[in-house]
């Protein structure tokens, strides 16, 4: 049975404890969860501001939550800042009584300038904790978590960063807090946000929840962050036993040991000792040791390949095209370099986006077939929220090409000569996806987008007289047009 914390908006099965191995404080199973139960449910942030990047498009007041159950894209601007856009009033009444009723004024008297995310959510939390808006029990947990402010003084532009923000912020808001309990706020809020992303896990801003922020790092985690709206979940991705420490991947875990360990560093001031790390192949940890050896052909390709990839984030789409698709080849004509070894993975992932990017649907398809199923089961378990994430880009992608096929001479193979059945590929798509979903770690809005959209597909077939799950003959079909799948994913490998 779940219990509902001390903190009103949190329901969780887990307890706060200090942690093993200098880790601080981490949450530790009260019970036993399966794969796909909760762990964490928040209901509502700390503080959660969106990226600026996604202020026009995105409403402040349910991020993106309604806009993606109503389709609704037409957002209203705050009439009194023009800074934060709003579905309708409900919305922006929710975010008026949390914090926007402060913050407004300011914000018209710094326009245009808009501040960076990380300040918005700063004078949010300072401008609350002046008018008492958080409980003692909320402050309580927050004021506990880590900091790492010694090792932020030691790095100058940290450092700085840091005071900018908070002199800034102590200036916009004419607060009483000081300077110093500013700067821990700052810290605080830098080491314990997680990405805020849309139910299709799309980054767009900043969140922070205090007790979700006690979980610690593993590269082997057993539970994954998602966020539906304004409600954060923690989910189990492998089953937990009562009393087994939760862990969460603070980076992305696919990349090699030298890698992981840097970004860890960087931010988050600690070296992983986790059994992925420990045990890591001397390939992935000798890396850093062998990095200006140009004998070291290994280093050679990888470091050609993150360049490219690199360079390929301030190219168009076009160029990107060009560059990410070098890349791929020369990592797939290299003799130790399987499919799944990043950067391959990432750069594929990639140009899946640049061809979404420029209407390219044919090539998109192909690698994300790929990626469905030559990497992902590789790199990712059943349940994990990227891989059902995926499946869903490939549906959405039959759909398009079940409705208007055109390849274009850019395609790795020509689909057209393959005759593949789009739709049939799109309902064994759908109806994996669906047949997963109890104990898949993907959040609630997420899930009612793919029973919605099954339940569609299944009532098509069903008015012209097809039943997949049943018919036989239908079976068949949908065999055949997965053999077909697999052999355009085997041609479009053997020419990487
Ligand atoms: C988001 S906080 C997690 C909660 C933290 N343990 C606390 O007590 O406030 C991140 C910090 O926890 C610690 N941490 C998390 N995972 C760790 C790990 N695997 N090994 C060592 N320290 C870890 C580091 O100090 C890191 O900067």
């Amino acid at each position: 049975m779940s219990s509902q914390n001390s903190l009103q908006s949190v329901t969780t099965k887990t307890v706060p404890g200090p942690a093993p191995n200098g880790m601080g404080n981490g949450l530790f199973a009260t019970e036993d969860i399966k794969v796909g139960g909760d762990v964490v449910h928040a209901q509502t942030p700390f503080v959660a501001v969106l990226d600026s990047s996604r202020l026009d498009d995105t409403c402040s007041g349910c991020f993106g939550k309604r806009q993606m159950q109503e389709g609704n894209a037409d957002l209203k601007a705050c009439t009194g800042c023009r800074v934060v856009r709003y579905c309708d009033r409900a919305c922006q009444s929710k975010d008026w009584k949390f914090a926007h009723s402060m913050e407004c004024k300011i914000f018209q008297k710094l326009q245009p300038q808009i501040l960076p995310n990380n300040a918005r959510a700063l004078l949010r939390m300072v401008l609350r904790t002046g008018k008492g808006k958080y409980s003692p029990q909320e402050l309580g947990v927050f004021s506990n978590l880590e900091t790492h402010i010694a090792d932020i003084q030691k790095n100058q532009t940290q450092m700085e960063r840091v005071s900018l923000t908070t002199k800034a912020v102590k200036n916009y808001s004419e607060t009483d807090m000081t300077e110093e309990a500013i700067s821990a706020y700052a810290a605080r809020l830098d080491l314990n946000s997680f990405n805020l992303t849309t139910a299709l896990y799309d980054r767009i801003g900043l969140y922070l929840h205090p007790y979700a922020a006690l979980i610690n790092h593993s590269c082997d985690y057993n539970a994954t962050v998602g966020f539906d709206g304004e409600e954060l979940y923690v989910k189990a991705l492998k089953p937990i036993k009562k009393g087994e420490q939760v862990f969460i991947s603070y980076i992305d875990t696919t990349t090699p040991c030298h890698v992981r360990r840097g970004e860890l560093s960087e931010r988050y001031f600690f070296t992983c000792e986790c059994t992925k790390c420990v045990n890591a192949p001397e390939s992935e940890t000798l890396s850093t040791a062998g990095k200006d050896d140009p004998t070291a052909l290994v280093d050679v390709a990888e470091r050609e390949a993150l360049q490219l990839l690199q360079s390929a984030s301030n190219e168009t789409p076009q160029e990107a095209i060009k560059s990410l698709t070098s890349a791929l080849n020369r990592l797939a004509s290299h003799p130790n370099w399987p499919l799944t070894r990043q950067p391959y993975p990432q750069l594929r992932d990639q140009l899946i986006l640049s061809y979404l990017a420029t209407n390219n649907f044919s090539a998109a398809f192909i690698h994300a077939a790929i990626r469905y199923l030559r990497v992902d089961p590789v790199l990712y378990s059943p349940a994990h929220p990227i891989r059902h994430l995926h499946a869903w880009i490939l549906a959405k992608l039959a759909i398009y090409l079940s409705q208007s096929f055109e390849t274009s001479p850019l395609d790795p193979v020509r689909l057209e000569d393959y005759g593949i059945n789009f739709h049939f590929v799109l309902w064994y798509v759908l109806a994996d996806l669906a047949s997963r979903q109890m104990e898949s770690c993907t959040v609630p809005g997420f899930k009612r987008l793919v029973g919605a959209n099954f339940g569609q597909v299944n009532q098509q077939f069903q008015a012209q007289g097809i039943d997949l799950s049943k018919n036989p003959q239908a079976k068949g079909m949908l065999a055949e047009a997965w053999k077909k799948l697999e052999k355009v994913v085997e041609a479009a490998l053997e020419r990487e």
